[in-house]
Protein backbone atom coordinates (compact mmCIF):
# COMPACT_ATOMS: atom_id res chain seq x y z
CA UNK A 1 0.00 0.00 0.00
CA UNK A 2 1.09 2.90 -0.51
CA UNK A 3 1.89 6.18 1.91
CA UNK A 4 -0.20 9.16 0.24
CA UNK A 5 0.25 12.48 0.99
CA UNK A 6 -2.38 14.99 0.04
CA UNK A 7 -1.81 18.74 0.59
CA UNK A 8 -0.18 18.15 3.63
CA UNK A 9 0.25 21.29 5.68
CA UNK A 10 1.53 22.19 9.02
CA UNK A 11 1.18 25.24 10.94
CA UNK A 12 2.54 25.65 14.46
CA UNK A 13 0.27 27.74 16.84
CA UNK A 14 -2.57 28.00 13.62
CA UNK A 15 -4.72 30.82 13.95
CA UNK A 16 -2.11 32.72 17.00
CA UNK A 17 0.05 35.34 16.20
CA UNK A 18 2.78 32.76 17.04
CA UNK A 19 1.67 31.03 13.64
CA UNK A 20 4.83 29.14 12.01
CA UNK A 21 4.81 27.91 8.67
CA UNK A 22 6.41 23.84 9.16
CA UNK A 23 5.01 22.10 5.76
CA UNK A 24 2.94 23.65 2.72
CA UNK A 25 0.81 21.55 0.75
CA UNK A 26 2.77 18.75 0.21
CA UNK A 27 1.62 16.12 -2.37
CA UNK A 28 3.08 12.92 -2.42
CA UNK A 29 2.74 9.17 -3.11
CA UNK A 30 5.63 6.81 -1.74
CA UNK A 31 5.06 2.99 -3.23
CA UNK A 32 6.48 0.31 -1.00
CA UNK A 33 9.10 -1.25 -0.06
CA UNK A 34 11.43 1.51 -0.61
CA UNK A 35 14.22 3.94 0.81
CA UNK A 36 13.76 7.26 0.30
CA UNK A 37 15.69 10.33 1.50
CA UNK A 38 14.62 13.86 2.60
CA UNK A 39 16.81 16.35 2.21
CA UNK A 40 16.95 20.22 2.51
CA UNK A 41 18.62 23.18 4.53
CA UNK A 42 17.76 23.50 8.37
CA UNK A 43 14.79 24.58 8.83
CA UNK A 44 13.17 23.66 5.93
CA UNK A 45 10.71 21.22 7.07
CA UNK A 46 12.08 17.92 6.93
CA UNK A 47 11.08 17.13 10.65
CA UNK A 48 7.96 18.54 10.47
CA UNK A 49 7.21 15.86 7.12
CA UNK A 50 8.76 12.93 9.25
CA UNK A 51 6.64 13.70 12.15
CA UNK A 52 3.13 13.16 10.31
CA UNK A 53 4.74 9.98 9.01
CA UNK A 54 4.03 8.42 12.65
CA UNK A 55 1.50 9.81 14.53
CA UNK A 56 3.45 12.32 16.23
CA UNK A 57 1.95 15.28 14.60
CA UNK A 58 -1.55 16.10 13.10
CA UNK A 59 -1.96 17.82 9.90
CA UNK A 60 -3.46 21.20 10.32
CA UNK A 61 -4.93 20.73 6.13
CA UNK A 62 -5.01 18.19 4.15
CA UNK A 63 -4.17 14.55 4.69
CA UNK A 64 -2.15 11.47 5.14
CA UNK A 65 -2.83 7.89 4.60
CA UNK A 66 -0.39 5.15 5.77
CA UNK A 67 -1.80 1.92 5.67
CA UNK A 68 -5.34 1.55 7.05
CA UNK A 69 -5.14 4.84 8.54
CA UNK A 70 -6.45 7.97 7.34
CA UNK A 71 -5.14 11.25 9.18
CA UNK A 72 -6.27 14.77 9.10
CA UNK A 73 -6.98 17.57 11.38
CA UNK A 74 -10.07 15.65 12.72
CA UNK A 75 -8.16 12.47 13.57
CA UNK A 76 -8.22 11.53 17.64
CA UNK A 77 -4.88 11.27 19.00
CA UNK A 78 -5.56 7.41 20.15
CA UNK A 79 -5.86 6.56 16.68
CA UNK A 80 -2.73 8.35 15.93
CA UNK A 81 -1.28 5.95 18.79
CA UNK A 82 -1.70 2.75 16.29
CA UNK A 83 0.30 4.67 13.88
CA UNK A 84 3.60 5.36 16.62
CA UNK A 85 3.76 1.65 17.09
CA UNK A 86 3.63 0.66 13.31
CA UNK A 87 6.52 3.31 12.11
CA UNK A 88 9.19 3.43 14.17
CA UNK A 89 11.01 6.10 14.59
CA UNK A 90 14.79 6.56 15.30
CA UNK A 91 15.87 9.89 16.03
CA UNK A 92 19.13 11.89 15.42
CA UNK A 93 21.44 10.71 18.56
CA UNK A 94 19.21 7.74 19.83
CA UNK A 95 21.38 6.68 21.94
CA UNK A 96 21.27 9.53 24.10
CA UNK A 97 18.01 8.18 24.77
CA UNK A 98 18.98 4.87 26.51
CA UNK A 99 18.65 5.50 30.01
CA UNK A 100 17.47 1.78 31.51
CA UNK A 101 20.47 0.01 33.80
CA UNK A 102 20.77 -2.51 31.12
CA UNK A 103 20.47 -3.25 27.25
CA UNK A 104 18.19 -5.92 27.42
CA UNK A 105 15.66 -3.40 29.56
CA UNK A 106 16.21 -0.93 26.70
CA UNK A 107 15.36 -2.75 24.33
CA UNK A 108 12.52 -4.45 25.94
CA UNK A 109 10.84 -0.74 26.82
CA UNK A 110 8.56 -0.55 23.71
CA UNK A 111 7.47 -4.08 23.65
CA UNK A 112 6.45 -3.80 27.43
CA UNK A 113 4.51 -0.77 26.64
CA UNK A 114 2.23 -2.28 23.89
CA UNK A 115 1.57 -4.61 27.19
CA UNK A 116 2.86 -7.93 25.74
CA UNK A 117 3.47 -11.22 27.75
CA UNK A 118 7.32 -10.71 29.39
CA UNK A 119 7.81 -14.04 27.23
CA UNK A 120 6.66 -12.62 23.95
CA UNK A 121 8.94 -9.07 25.00
CA UNK A 122 11.64 -11.75 25.68
CA UNK A 123 11.63 -13.09 22.23
CA UNK A 124 11.53 -9.58 20.35
CA UNK A 125 14.28 -8.62 22.21
CA UNK A 126 15.81 -11.30 21.30
CA UNK A 127 15.27 -11.41 18.00
CA UNK A 128 15.80 -7.33 17.48
CA UNK A 129 19.50 -7.62 19.35
CA UNK A 130 20.33 -10.28 16.40
CA UNK A 131 18.74 -8.12 13.62
CA UNK A 132 20.63 -5.45 14.63
CA UNK A 133 24.40 -7.58 15.32
CA UNK A 134 24.40 -7.56 19.12
CA UNK A 135 24.49 -10.89 20.61
CA UNK A 136 22.05 -10.94 23.26
CA UNK A 137 24.01 -13.45 25.89
CA UNK A 138 27.16 -11.29 25.49
CA UNK A 139 25.69 -7.79 26.08
CA UNK A 140 21.77 -7.92 27.72
CA UNK A 141 23.13 -7.45 31.08
CA UNK A 142 25.54 -4.71 30.59
CA UNK A 143 24.56 -0.81 31.19
CA UNK A 144 24.30 0.89 27.54
CA UNK A 145 26.67 3.88 28.76
CA UNK A 146 29.84 1.42 28.64
CA UNK A 147 29.07 0.16 25.09
CA UNK A 148 30.75 2.02 21.71
CA UNK A 149 28.70 4.64 20.39
CA UNK A 150 28.17 1.98 17.07
CA UNK A 151 26.68 -0.54 19.87
CA UNK A 152 24.60 2.32 21.18
CA UNK A 153 22.84 3.29 18.15
CA UNK A 154 22.56 -0.63 17.67
CA UNK A 155 20.75 -0.90 20.82
CA UNK A 156 18.47 2.12 20.34
CA UNK A 157 17.49 0.62 16.53
CA UNK A 158 16.64 -2.50 18.36
CA UNK A 159 14.91 -1.20 20.84
CA UNK A 160 12.57 0.28 18.01
CA UNK A 161 12.64 -3.02 15.97
CA UNK A 162 11.61 -5.07 18.87
CA UNK A 163 7.98 -3.12 18.61
CA UNK A 164 7.93 -5.07 15.26
CA UNK A 165 7.11 -1.83 12.71
CA UNK A 166 6.10 -2.25 8.91
CA UNK A 167 7.93 1.10 8.52
CA UNK A 168 11.27 3.09 9.80
CA UNK A 169 12.27 6.63 9.84
CA UNK A 170 15.89 7.58 10.86
CA UNK A 171 16.68 10.56 11.45
CA UNK A 172 20.59 11.23 10.22
CA UNK A 173 21.14 7.53 11.02
CA UNK A 174 25.10 7.74 10.74
CA UNK A 175 25.84 11.27 12.21
CA UNK A 176 28.64 11.21 14.63
CA UNK A 177 29.91 7.61 14.43
CA UNK A 178 33.59 6.85 12.81
CA UNK A 179 33.81 5.31 9.73
CA UNK A 180 33.54 1.66 10.68
CA UNK A 181 30.22 2.35 12.88
CA UNK A 182 28.74 4.19 9.49
CA UNK A 183 29.54 1.55 7.13
CA UNK A 184 28.09 -0.81 9.94
CA UNK A 185 24.74 1.44 10.25
CA UNK A 186 24.87 1.45 6.30
CA UNK A 187 24.59 -2.25 5.88
CA UNK A 188 22.37 -2.72 8.40
CA UNK A 189 19.81 -0.47 7.28
CA UNK A 190 20.09 -2.07 3.94
CA UNK A 191 19.67 -5.59 5.34
CA UNK A 192 16.39 -4.62 7.11
CA UNK A 193 15.10 -3.20 3.89
CA UNK A 194 16.08 -5.96 1.70
CA UNK A 195 15.06 -8.89 3.70
CA UNK A 196 12.37 -7.25 5.32
CA UNK A 197 10.98 -5.97 2.59
CA UNK A 198 11.02 -2.88 5.11
CA UNK A 199 10.13 0.79 3.97
CA UNK A 200 12.73 3.37 4.99
CA UNK A 201 12.60 7.27 5.32
CA UNK A 202 15.73 9.08 6.52
CA UNK A 203 16.34 12.29 6.80
CA UNK A 204 20.22 12.53 5.76
CA UNK A 205 22.45 15.42 5.28
CA UNK A 206 25.06 13.14 3.78
CA UNK A 207 25.11 12.48 0.20
CA UNK A 208 27.51 9.24 0.03
CA UNK A 209 25.03 7.77 2.16
CA UNK A 210 21.81 8.78 0.22
CA UNK A 211 24.05 7.31 -2.92
CA UNK A 212 24.54 4.41 -1.42
CA UNK A 213 21.07 3.40 0.18
CA UNK A 214 18.05 5.47 -1.29
CA UNK A 215 16.00 4.55 -4.27
CA UNK A 216 13.98 8.26 -4.10
CA UNK A 217 15.32 11.52 -2.73
CA UNK A 218 12.76 14.13 -1.99
CA UNK A 219 14.38 18.23 -1.48
CA UNK A 220 12.65 20.48 0.96
CA UNK A 221 12.79 24.11 0.97
CA UNK A 222 10.70 26.79 2.97
CA UNK A 223 8.17 24.00 4.01
CA UNK A 224 7.63 22.85 0.55
CA UNK A 225 8.85 19.77 -1.71
CA UNK A 226 11.05 21.15 -4.53
CA UNK A 227 11.94 17.98 -5.58
CA UNK A 228 10.56 14.16 -5.86
CA UNK A 229 12.31 11.22 -7.73
CA UNK A 230 15.50 9.03 -8.45
CA UNK A 231 18.40 9.73 -6.22
CA UNK A 232 20.53 8.32 -9.58
CA UNK A 233 18.23 10.87 -11.89
CA UNK A 234 19.17 13.88 -9.24
CA UNK A 235 22.81 12.97 -8.87
CA UNK A 236 23.14 12.52 -12.14
CA UNK A 237 21.83 16.02 -13.48
CA UNK A 238 24.17 19.14 -12.13
CA UNK A 239 21.79 21.97 -13.20
CA UNK A 240 19.56 20.17 -10.68
CA UNK A 241 22.39 19.69 -7.90
CA UNK A 242 23.44 23.18 -8.53
CA UNK A 243 20.08 24.57 -8.45
CA UNK A 244 19.25 22.62 -5.05
CA UNK A 245 22.59 23.99 -3.75
CA UNK A 246 23.58 20.26 -3.53
CA UNK A 247 27.49 18.75 -3.60
CA UNK A 248 27.00 15.80 -5.33
CA UNK A 249 28.92 12.26 -3.37
CA UNK A 250 32.48 12.13 -4.66
CA UNK A 251 32.22 8.99 -6.46
CA UNK A 252 29.39 10.84 -8.79
CA UNK A 253 31.79 13.95 -8.64
CA UNK A 254 34.45 11.85 -10.69
CA UNK A 255 31.86 10.69 -12.95
CA UNK A 256 31.13 13.99 -13.98
CA UNK A 257 35.00 15.33 -13.75
CA UNK A 258 36.13 12.09 -16.04
CA UNK A 259 32.77 13.03 -18.52
CA UNK A 260 33.95 16.81 -18.83
CA UNK A 261 37.38 15.46 -19.79
CA UNK A 262 35.89 13.57 -22.46
CA UNK A 263 36.06 9.54 -20.82
CA UNK A 264 32.58 8.02 -22.28
CA UNK A 265 31.50 7.07 -18.55
CA UNK A 266 27.39 6.60 -18.61
CA UNK A 267 26.79 5.44 -14.96
CA UNK A 268 23.66 3.62 -14.46
CA UNK A 269 23.61 3.71 -10.83
CA UNK A 270 25.36 5.29 -7.62
CA UNK A 271 26.55 2.80 -5.26
CA UNK A 272 30.16 2.52 -5.32
CA UNK A 273 30.78 -0.44 -7.02
CA UNK A 274 27.38 0.35 -9.99
CA UNK A 275 29.91 3.92 -10.55
CA UNK A 276 33.41 1.52 -10.84
CA UNK A 277 32.30 -0.76 -12.92
CA UNK A 278 30.84 2.48 -14.95
CA UNK A 279 34.88 3.85 -14.99
CA UNK A 280 36.43 0.47 -15.99
CA UNK A 281 33.64 -0.02 -19.19
CA UNK A 282 34.02 3.68 -19.99
CA UNK A 283 37.51 2.63 -19.81
CA UNK A 284 37.36 -0.31 -22.14
CA UNK A 285 34.94 1.37 -24.99
CA UNK A 286 37.99 4.28 -24.87
CA UNK A 287 40.43 1.68 -25.51
CA UNK A 288 38.24 0.12 -28.30
CA UNK A 289 38.19 3.69 -30.07
CA UNK A 290 39.62 4.46 -33.17
CA UNK A 291 42.78 6.77 -31.49
CA UNK A 292 42.29 9.41 -33.87
CA UNK A 293 38.42 9.66 -32.66
CA UNK A 294 39.50 8.74 -29.12
CA UNK A 295 38.73 11.15 -26.40
CA UNK A 296 42.48 12.91 -24.42
CA UNK A 297 42.74 10.82 -21.46
CA UNK A 298 43.21 13.30 -18.58
CA UNK A 299 46.89 14.22 -17.97
CA UNK A 300 48.97 12.53 -14.75
CA UNK A 301 50.52 14.99 -13.06
CA UNK A 302 54.37 16.17 -14.74
CA UNK A 303 53.08 14.18 -17.80
CA UNK A 304 53.91 16.28 -20.74
N1 LIG B 1 7.70 23.41 17.71
C1 LIG B 1 7.75 24.38 16.80
N2 LIG B 1 7.13 25.55 17.02
C2 LIG B 1 7.13 26.53 16.09
N3 LIG B 1 7.76 26.45 14.90
C3 LIG B 1 8.41 25.31 14.64
C4 LIG B 1 8.45 24.21 15.56
N4 LIG B 1 9.16 23.20 15.01
C5 LIG B 1 9.59 23.66 13.81
N5 LIG B 1 9.13 24.90 13.58
C6 LIG B 1 9.37 25.71 12.36
O1 LIG B 1 8.95 24.96 11.23
C7 LIG B 1 9.85 25.15 10.15
C8 LIG B 1 10.36 23.78 9.71
O2 LIG B 1 11.12 23.22 10.78
P1 LIG B 1 11.68 21.73 10.76
O3 LIG B 1 12.22 21.45 12.12
O4 LIG B 1 10.63 20.84 10.23
O5 LIG B 1 12.87 21.87 9.70
P2 LIG B 1 14.09 20.87 9.42
O6 LIG B 1 14.28 20.87 7.95
O7 LIG B 1 13.83 19.57 10.06
O8 LIG B 1 15.31 21.60 10.13
P3 LIG B 1 16.65 20.97 10.79
O9 LIG B 1 17.47 20.42 9.65
O10 LIG B 1 17.29 22.14 11.44
O11 LIG B 1 16.23 19.92 11.77
C9 LIG B 1 10.96 26.07 10.65
O12 LIG B 1 10.67 27.39 10.24
C10 LIG B 1 10.86 25.97 12.17
O13 LIG B 1 11.24 27.17 12.79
Amino acid sequence: MPITLRQLTHIYHAGTPMAQQGIVAIDLEITEPVIVAIIGQTGSGKTTLIQHMNGLLKPTDGSIQIDEWHIDRQTKTAVLQGLYQRVGMVFQYPEHQLFEATVYDDIAYGPRNMNLSESEVAERVVQAMTMVGLDPDAIRHRSPLQLSGGQKRRVALAGVLAMRPQKMILDEPTVGLDPQGREAILQLIRSLHETWQMTIILISHNMDDIAQLADRVIVMKEGRMIYEGASAALFLDQAKLLQFGITAPYGVQLVHQLRAKGWPIEPQGLNEEQILDAIIEGMHRQTDTPSSTRPTAPAMEGEP
